[in-house]
Parts: C-alpha cells; sequence; structure tokens
C-alpha cells in the first residue's frame, strides 16, 4: 500500500466518535476493556520487560522507551504505561476521543502526547519507537495487512509490536457478540462485526506479511464464577494477544 493510504473504516470509527465520553466509566460502554485491564497490563508489562530487559517489578521499569498506542481510545493502556516510565505517545482516528484522553491524563498528572492520526500518516512522517500497543483495533479497521504494515513501519529495528483482537468461530459469536452486546449489554449492539474478527492463525500470517516476526500469542479467558479475567496458553477461542518483533 501507498504510505497515504486510508486504513480508516468509516463506520466503525463513527461508533467509536459516538461512545467518546464514556472511556473512563468502569460501568459504561467500555466496561469490558476496564475489565480485563489487569489481564492485558500484566501481559504488556511481561513482554516489554523480556524485550528490553527490564525489570518489571521495578518503579520505571519502562523509562527511556518511546511508545505509541495506536487506537488507544480514552488512553486506558496509555496512563499505566505512562505511570511506568515510558514517553507514551496515543494515537486514535476518532477525533473525540483525543480530548477525552487528554483531559483525563492532565487530572492524573501525567504528561502523553495524543494525537488524532493514523498508523500510516505518523509512518509516512517517520515516526519511530521502541514498542507500539495495538489493542483491539485491527478488527476495526478497513484492511488489516496495510494497517499492521504501517505499523510495523512505526517500529525502530527489533522494536516489539503487541496486538490483540478477537478470534472468529461460533463461540466468539456467542461469547463476544451475543453475550457481551445482546444478553449482557456490555456493550452497544453492533460494536463489532463477527466478519471482521481474526482466527490466531490469520493474525500471525498476517504480521508476517508486514513484516515482523511472530513471538508469542496467549488468550484470555473470562470466569463467569470469579467475574475475572486470566491468561491462557492454550485457550485462544475468544480473545487473545499476539507479540512479534520488527527485523533488527
Ligand atoms: C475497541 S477500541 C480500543 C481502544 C484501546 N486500544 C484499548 O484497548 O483500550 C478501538 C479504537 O480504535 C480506534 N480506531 C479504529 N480504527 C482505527 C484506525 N484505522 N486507526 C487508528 N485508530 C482506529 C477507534 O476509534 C477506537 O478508539
Amino acid at each position: 500500500m501507498s504510505a497515504a493510504t486510508s486504513t480508516i473504516d468509516p463506520a466503525e470509527v463513527a461508533k467509536f466518535e459516538a461512545m467518546a465520553a464514556e472511556w473512563w466509566d468502569p460501568a459504561g460502554k467500555f466496561k469490558p476493556l476496564h475489565m480485563m485491564n489487569p489481564v492485558r497490563l500484566d501481559y504488556i508489562r511481561s513482554q516489554i520487560a523480556a524485550e528490553f530487559d527490564r525489570d518489571p517489578t521495578a518503579k520505571r521499569p519502562f523509562e527511556g522507551l518511546r511508545l505509541l498506542d495506536i487506537g488507544c481510545g480514552g488512553g486506558l493502556l496509555c496512563e499505566p504505561m505512562a505511570r511506568l516510565g515510558a514517553t507514551v505517545v496515543g494515537a486514535d482516528a476518532a477525533e473525540r476521543n483525543i480530548p477525552v484522553a487528554q483531559l483525563h491524563a492532565e487530572q492524573s498528572g501525567l504528561d502523553i502526547d495524543y494525537r488524532h492520526t493514523t498508523a500510516e500518516a505518523m509512518a509516512a512522517a517517520g515516526e519511530k519507537f521502541d514498542v507500539v500497543l495495538n489493542m483491539e483495533v485491527v478488527e476495526h479497521v478497513a484492511d488489516p495487512l496495510a494497517y499492521l504494515t504501517a505499523c510495523r513501519e512505526l517500529l525502530k529495528p527489533g522494536g516489539l509490536h503487541l496486538c490483540s483482537t478477537i478470534n472468529r468461530n461460533a463461540k466468539s459469536f456467542g461469547m463476544a457478540i451475543l453475550g457481551a452486546e445482546w444478553v449482557m449489554r456490555w456493550l452497544p449492539k453492533g460494536t463489532h462485526d463477527w466478519n471482521k474478527f481474526i482466527t490466531p492463525d490469520e493474525l500471525y500470517d498476517l504480521i508476517r506479511r508486514a513484516g515482523m516476526e511472530p513471538l508469542d500469542r496467549k488468550g484470555y479467558v473470562f470466569n463467569p464464577v470469579s467475574w475475572q479475567w486470566k491468561i491462557s496458553d492454550r485457550d485462544l477461542s475468544v480473545n487473545y494477544v499476539t507479540a512479534a518483533v520488527a527485523p533488527v
């Protein structure tokens, strides 16, 4: 793709524009992301620490790392990354997310560079990062390969790309669409399009075609009894996350 080609799916971005005010309400429309945040952060923290040889238990282990959170929404991941010492840029295609994220960071006393832009525009401008967080975005873009290629172009040699999304099978239709949108009403109906979900093998293939080397993949599994999420080595049947590196 040419770097100027947009990977934005306007209908998808419009859904997030409409929900922008709710980002920081743990009982609001982004409740599933708030619930998943502890387990997501454990994974992100351990992968970055391993890749950059940092002590994950240190107070600010990511000092000196430049991190992009692409499709950052209201900044649910930018803020903990900034607290861990990373220099954080949060970028999102939905313009209304940016002031919501900026205001919350200001109230939290955090210095985060939020921008209304896209991966491809930043790549065309020559921006480079040690880490690209790409969480729950690839199932909302117009062209996943072009989008992941732009994400790879944003990495320094040896940089780390962490990408999560939703598997495409009967169970994910039941859990992520019927369960989360229709039964639990955690998300507005229509938030997800099952056809845009990506299997773990398809995502590994896309990551390789985008020029990165996959390192790891794990599932996020919801336990309805403990009402908590946990990481699984084996169960990637619904939500999952991958780690990959750019060539050195
Ligand atoms: C499900 S939310 C995930 C937010 C955040 N990454 C998180 O996990 O907390 C998806 C976000 O991706 C953004 N988005 C959708 N398409 C995008 C694109 N092509 N480029 C950048 N952001 C995009 C949406 O506006 C929305 O904020």
